[in-house]
């Protein structure tokens, strides 16, 4: 049976029931008794132990890019060995070496990118990364940089604010033009094979060449596309197609006219065609499975390797290989710039960079986030014989205050446009996505110099903005805060006030806090802040092991308008700030899920049901996924049609409509059955919060199906609220699902759901 809108017809419920699920149940069977087994399975974050399944699948995960924490340093070391050894049997160069001090060719980047494509084995491609990178070392170290960058599909670090994601017309146009076909025969390519790249690819050797334009080098397309992503203004659209007419042009020089001979689209993914990996880059997505990670940890091989080879001569050790990438890991989490990081890195050698490159004042780096629990019980557990506090969680936006006060020591690191200025010194808000939010929160900055006690000089602040009721003096609902423009906020116009609740402090006067204790960095916070009631606050908390004071805690943060509480561990090295790590010592509690899945879930909206009945004028449900981090693919986990008034219907209607796409990107992994399919596809842009009363294995969807054997799903999944905050790769991961699922209660005790294996769809 298609799910195709909120609602049931009484019969079909009853039918359904009888089958132990209802229609917003997204059908259910007991776990495998792999997923039963794979609890047992060893962390995943130690990811330098190699084993022959790490082969075949990179069990990464984003927001935990840059931990080094928990790894073993032998096992790292005799992977590094691994990998130092796949690294010399690899052979050739990735690329015919090309003039020393020349610009490195962008075709060099596209063979690499290729050979990266052609393989889903983790050492493989860290040897493909590593080897193409040290020839750029080798040859012209001043492109590094921006090799690196365009690796990881960015033009800029996050906080410059630059991002390409060119919607799908405007590149069909420009295709076109760019190799004489109609944009007819473009869509109907664009239909039967799936993939952009690949019809640009196909297009540009299918043309017959009259000139020969001067093959591309990878800082001439960085360029490019740097200036059709900052085109705006009136003709906006005009200027980009002709923009990315030019670099189509320029590409594939050397198959051009070739037709079949030239790019074979039929094989290899099109091999290393530029046009190709033009396109993706132009849509945001280059989709080789290449984590950041990877390429961060190929960078620190690579630079290892060449600094040995220059001054002996000789490839480095293992044991070099693994200090080189505990180094970089640790410092990118502090600093994460590239633009920061590689200049001082050439000039100084990567074991010197800690005395160059530390956290500073206008490099956002990424937040730590928290675990989900869903009892108290589990938190005593997991916390038992430590001390640990309770804070409230409050509701609202996380931000980042950057400061540098005029008489600090140091200078303001930031290339971030809208850094605020004032007497007082230079200050900036940024995002959990290191986003500027200077010119959102103008109010913050305003008022920033009251709250600093006279000796704080400089800061970098955790906190949390909360819409504030003025005349009540309370919290007011997340809802509320999202009613606030974006961007181009006057102070004097402001009409939702916020309040900023600070919960951490990660530099002070010069210093990186990061590493001390959270009891220590929470005193200095205390020392250099004033309160001021509903502008500046420090999060309320309690510390207790009590059980029953925590009970009492969390009921006060929840009539304090709060989600509940986060519990942090106090003392000793697991207190320390873990940047972009989801960390074990940070356990967050909600109210709302004590005994169901332990957090809600922000997914993705792929597709729509044409609605029924009252809701016939819009969409009546939606087809969503979460992100598989290491794959870069969106897997569908459940049908939801529950939670939405009919305002937000009609909203969803109007901005999803302009999203529309023919069909699903290749990237998307859902059921390809008829009946599975959803009325309308999209493009993957909205993250949307989910609850859901519990988690099922289905057939019918994919998340964390390569984990867990089968797809999980949601049963009764009820909308929440939009995550404005959160871009579509930051949903929540496959990892997190099958974690969740795991932990599960059911799956703990070996139940499972009492749905039928076999239940027909
Ligand atoms: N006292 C606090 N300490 C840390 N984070 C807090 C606190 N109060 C509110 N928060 C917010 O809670 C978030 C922690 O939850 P989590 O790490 O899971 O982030 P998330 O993925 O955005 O999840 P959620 O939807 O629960 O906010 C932080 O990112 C922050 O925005």
């Amino acid at each position: 049976m298609q799910f195709r809108s909120g609602t049931l017809k009484g019969d079909e419920k009853v039918a359904l029931k009888r089958k132990g699920t209802t229609a917003d149940d997204n059908e259910g069977s007991p776990p495998a008794k792999k997923a039963r087994s794979s609890k047992k399975s060893a962390p995943q974050n130690t990811p330098t132990v190699v084993t022959e399944k790490e082969l075949v699948s990179e069990p990464e995960e984003d927001a935990e890019v840059l931990s080094s924490e928990d790894e073993d340093p032998e096992a790292a070391a005799e992977s590094q060995e691994k990998l130092q050894s796949v690294l010399k049997g690899s052979g050739k160069d990735p690329y015919p070496d090309w003039k020393a001090g020349d610009p490195v060719p962008f075709a060099a980047l596209c063979t690499t990118y290729s050979k990266i494509e052609m393989t889903t084995k983790r050492l493989e491609i860290s040897a493909h990364c590593s080897k193409f990178l040290q020839q750029v070392l080798r040859l012209t170290p001043d492109d590094l940089q921006v090799v690196v960058l365009l690796m990881i599909n960015k033009l800029a670090a996050d906080y410059v604010g630059i991002e390409l994601g060119i919607g799908e017309s405007l590149i069909m146009k420009a295709i076109g033009e760019s190799t004489g076909r109609s944009l007819a025969i473009i869509k109907a390519d664009q239909k039967d094979i799936g993939d952009l790249g690949l019809v640009a690819a196909k297009s540009r050797s299918n043309q017959p060449t009259m000139f020969k334009p001067k093959p591309l080098t990878v800082r001439g397309v960085q360029e490019s596309l740097m200036t059709i992503a900052q085109t705006e203004g009136k003709g906006a659209q005009e200027r980009k197609v002709g923009g990315i007419k030019k670099l189509l042009s320029a590409a594939d020089t050397q198959f051009a006219g070739k037709g079949s001979k030239g790019i074979d689209i039929t094989k290899d993914k099109g091999g290393p065609s530029e046009s190709k990996f033009i396109v993706r880059m132009l849509e945001g997505k280059l989709r080789l499975g290449l984590a950041e990670k990877s390429v961060l940890v190929a960078l620190s091989n690579a630079v290892v390797m060449h600094e040995s080879k220059v001054k002996t001569g000789k490839d480095a050790s293992g044991q070099k290989i693994a200090e080189g990438e505990r180094m970089l890991k640790s410092i990118y989490s502090e600093l994460p710039s590239y633009e920061v990081i590689i200049p001082e890195m050439l000039k100084h050698g990567i074991m010197k960079l800690r005395d160059h490159c530390n956290l500073r004042p206008g490099v956002p780096l990424k937040p730590m986030l928290a675990k989900p629990t869903k009892s108290i019980t589990e938190v005593l557990d997991r916390f038992e014989g430590k001390d640990f506090t309770c804070e409230y969680k409050y509701d609202g936006e996380r931000a980042q205050i950057h400061y540098v006060s005029k008489d600090a020591d140091e200078v303001f690191a930031t290339a971030a446009p809208s850094a605020g200025k004032s007497e007082g010194g230079v200050s900036n808000i940024f995002s959990r996505n290191s986003e500027d939010l200077s010119k959102k929160y103008p109010d913050i900055l305003q008022r920033l110099p009251a709250w600093v006690k006279p000796g704080t000089k400089s800061f970098v602040l955790d906190c949390e903005t909360v819409a504030w009721d003025v005349k009540e003096k309370k919290v007011l609902p997340f809802q509320q805060l999202m009613t606030r423009k974006r961007k181009d906020v006057k102070a004097e116009e402001v009409t939702v006030q916020v309040c900023v609740f600070a919960f951490d402090l990660l530099y002070l006067n010069g210093e990186a806090l990061v590493n001390k204790s959270f009891r220590e960095r929470r005193e200095a916070l205390r020392g250099a802040f004033n309160e001021t009631e509903g502008e500046f606050k420090l999060a309320q908390y309690g510390n207790t092991n009590e059980l029953e004071e925590i009970q009492i805690l969390l009921e006060d943060s929840v009539k304090a308008s709060c989600e509940g509480l986060m519990v942090k561990m106090l003392d000793g090295p697991e207190s320390s700030y873990e940047p972009s790590k989801r960390s074990q010592n940070w356990l967050k509690v909600k109210k709302d899920y004590l005994s169901g899945v332990g957090d809600s879930l922000d997914l993705v909206v792929l597709g729509a049901y044409f609605g029924k009945g009252k809701r016939t004028s819009w969409y009546g449900a939606f087809l969503l996924a979460c992100y598989n981090t290491n794959k870069q693919t969106y897997e569908t986990v459940c049908n939801i049609g529950t939670g939405f008034s009919e305002a937000i219907l009609e909203e969803f209607h109007t901005k999803l409509s302009e999203n529309t796409i023919d069909h699903p990107k290749p990237f998307y992994s859902h059921s390809a059955g008829n009946k599975d399919q959803p009325d309308v596809w999209f493009e993957p842009k909205f993250v949307w919060e989910v609850k859901t009363a519990d988690l099922t294995l289905s057939p019918r969807y994919k998340a964390a199906a390569d984990q867990l054997g089968k797809g999980v799903s949601l049963r009764f999944p009820r909308f929440i609220k939009v995550r404005e905050d959160k871009k579509p790769d930051q949903a929540t991961s496959s990892r997190q699902i099958a974690e969740m699922y795991q932990r599960q209660e059911s799956v703990a005790k070996n139940k499972g759901p009492a749905a039928d294996d076999d239940f027909e769809y």
